[in-house]
């Protein structure tokens, strides 16, 4: 059985699964990549922001320079942070990232959100900190990425973060178009919206936080979380097929026609999310898991919305400038 995995209008296929490396701490990243392609993986989500790109490099480059597999068979995505919005601080941004990942072209790069910050910021503790969507707008930084594609350091551009409308808004204006999002998304927060538009306009939408984000840091913890893995639909899907929970959100992910990339370190976990990838869930099992949305967020952006902040979390996750 062939791999799930996105087809862009290239033909380039990006693996439905997908490893994700937030959290993936210094000293344990290397041996979670290595891990991973070992027994298979070949997609590998990262960010500057996660601190460990050079890490991954480091075991990117090792499997590769012992032939376990071929640099075009990796799909290697990461992310322009907030702070590096305006054009010219975007392609250093870029070229540290390949530096670090040790790598002449990226698969896949996002603008990591809607959000731009002063240069010297990495997270805001005022409202001063930002720069507003008139001071550097995201047609620009867009612009910024185009030239990237066309210079050969990317193969592929998107964003993350988006919603519908601000999706919407630069598909329509963009020379190369956004062909992917990554969104939280799970059964808590189905994106249906987004990925009823994102399906026929030939966009991947990739869920990040699959499992809920459980390992997030205590400052985006909310203290009220409703439960995911063990809520009782998703409990009953895994005794009914023999599956474990985190394999019941991720097998719904990718039957949805999305792409998910859950973080692991741990060697069992990696395995056991790397397989629910071929794992398919019937129609009522589908069913009974959409019944859950509640349009709740582990990651629900409130750092950006701090008081004094241009941004709102009615402008981030519901926009009003449709078209
Ligand atoms: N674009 C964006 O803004 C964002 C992108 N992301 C990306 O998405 C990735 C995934 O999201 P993330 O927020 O990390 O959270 P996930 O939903 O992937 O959850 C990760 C947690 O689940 C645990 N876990 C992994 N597999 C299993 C399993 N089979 N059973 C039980 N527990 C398991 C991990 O522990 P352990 O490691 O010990 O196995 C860790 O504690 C990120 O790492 C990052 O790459 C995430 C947030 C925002
Ligand atoms: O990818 C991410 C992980 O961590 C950040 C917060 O610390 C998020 O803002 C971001 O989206």
């Amino acid at each position: 059985m062939t791999t799930p995995a996105f087809t862009f209008a290239n033909g380039d296929r990006m693996p439905a699964l997908g490893l994700g490396t937030w959290k993936a701490a210094p000293g344990e990243t290397a041996a979670a990549v290595t891990e991973a392609l070992r027994i298979g993986y070949r997609h590998i989500d990262c960010a500057p922001l996660y601190g460990n790109e050079a890490e991954i490099g480091e075991a990117l480059a090792a499997a590769i320079s012992s032939g376990l597999v071929k640099r075009e068979e990796l799909w290697i995505t990461s992310k322009l942070w907030n702070n590096k919005h305006l054009p010219h601080d975007a392609r250093p941004a870029l070229e540290k990232s390949l530096a670090d990942l040790r790598l002449d072209y990226l698969d896949l790069y996002l603008i990591h959100w809607p959000i731009a910050l002063k240069p010297e910021i990495e997270f805001p503790t005022s409202g001063a900190d930002f720069l507003s969507p008139g001071d550097a707008p995201l047609e620009d930084t867009w612009s910024a990425m185009e030239s990237f594609a066309d210079a050969g350091l990317c193969r592929h551009i998107g964003v993350s973060n988006f919603n519908v409308h601000r999706l919407k808004h630069l598909y329509v204006r963009s020379r190369i178009r956004p062909e992917a999002n990554q969104v939280e998304s799970h059964p808590l927060l189905s994106q249906q919206m987004l990925l009823d538009f994102c399906g026929p306009a030939g966009i991947a939408l990739t869920a990040y936080s699959p499992l809920g984000s459980p390992d997030r840091p205590a400052r985006l913890q909310r203290g009220d979380d409703p439960p995911l893995r063990d809520a009782p639909e998703i409990l009953q899907v895994a005794a009914k097929h023999g599956i474990s929970p985190a394999q019941v959100l991720l097998a719904w992910a990718v039957s949805r026609g999305t792409s998910a990339i859950p973080k692991s370190v741990n060697p069992e976990r990696l395995k056991q999310n790397l397989e629910a990838a071929s794992i398919r869930l019937d129609e009522e099992d589908m069913e009974k898991i959409a019944g859950m949305n509640q349009f709740y967020r582990f990651i629900d952006g409130a750092l950006w919305a701090m008081e004094g902040s241009p941004y709102s979390l009615e402008w981030l996750w519901r926009g009003h400038d449709t078209e």
